[in-house]
């Protein structure tokens, strides 16, 4: 039977990266969606930026949406202090088996709580369920029309907080044009674009950083 994408990128990592070393799981996606075949990663460059903004950050606790095969959730996991933790939201099922075990190769299941569902659904139910306050930090990379109505979710909810860092991926290609206008025009959201490239190709993309002002 065919293999799926998502399997052969865990066949990538679990031919070529070493247990345990979660910089060894990144290169060694970075590697196989470079020179076999493209997936739809943060990837190197745009990875670069994110490895930026979450040392800034040095958040205790991160939200990511859409998880895909987990490769933005290992590199961010692998920059958090002792004791920081990582949510990752994932509603396709295929997917989430894929990324848990890309997570247990770098070794960092204990920082990253992969959760299945939608986010729409989740987000609700974040601090009663996963006894969360606030988020320091928001990766958000999943169904490019669903940033804006998430973000506003996350607002209703209280999950943000004054200072609280959102980092958009795709923001220009696929594009993510609501939430653009949105954070750029609104007095509650302090932007800026890292101008970068779609991931393993020369097309442009970059990233938004939005920090709440409460
Ligand atoms: C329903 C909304 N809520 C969700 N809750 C939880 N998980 C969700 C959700 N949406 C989507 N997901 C998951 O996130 C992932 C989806 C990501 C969507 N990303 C893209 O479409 C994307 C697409 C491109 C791209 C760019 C140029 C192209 F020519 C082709 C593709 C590049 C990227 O970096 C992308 O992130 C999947 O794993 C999906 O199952
Ligand atoms: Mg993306």
């Amino acid at each position: 039977t065919q293999s799926t994408r998502p399997q052969r990128i865990l066949g990538a990592v679990q031919q070529n990266a070493t247990r345990g070393d979660p910089r060894s799981v990144v290169r060694a996606i970075d590697q196989y969606c470079r020179n076999q075949e493209w997936a739809m990663n943060v990837g190197d460059e745009k990875g670069c930026i994110l490895d930026s903004v979450v040392s800034e950050v040095n958040p205790a606790t991160v939200l990511e949406l859409g998880t895909y095969c987990g490769y933005s959730t290992v590199r961010i996991a692998s920059l958090l202090p002792p004791h920081a933790k990582l949510i990752t939201l994932e509603f396709n099922p295929e997917f989430a088996v894929i990324a848990r075990q890309v997570i247990a190769w770098a070794g960092l299941e204990d920082k990253i709580q992969l959760v299945e569902g939608a986010s729409g659904d989740l987000i609700p139910k974040m601090k009663e369920q996963f006894g969360v306050e606030t988020f320091d930090l928001v990766f958000l990379d999943h169904w490019k029309d669903r940033y804006l109505p998430d973000t506003k979710l996350m607002e209703e909810c209280g999950l943000l907080r004054k200072g609280s860092v959102l980092l958009a991926d795709n923001v220009i290609c696929p594009g993510t044009p609501d939430y653009l206008e949105f954070v750029r025009s609104s007095p509650r959201y302090e932007s800026q674009y890292f101008k970068s490239h779609l991931e393993y190709t020369k097309v442009e993309d970059g990233l938004e950083k939005s920090v709440f002002l409460g």
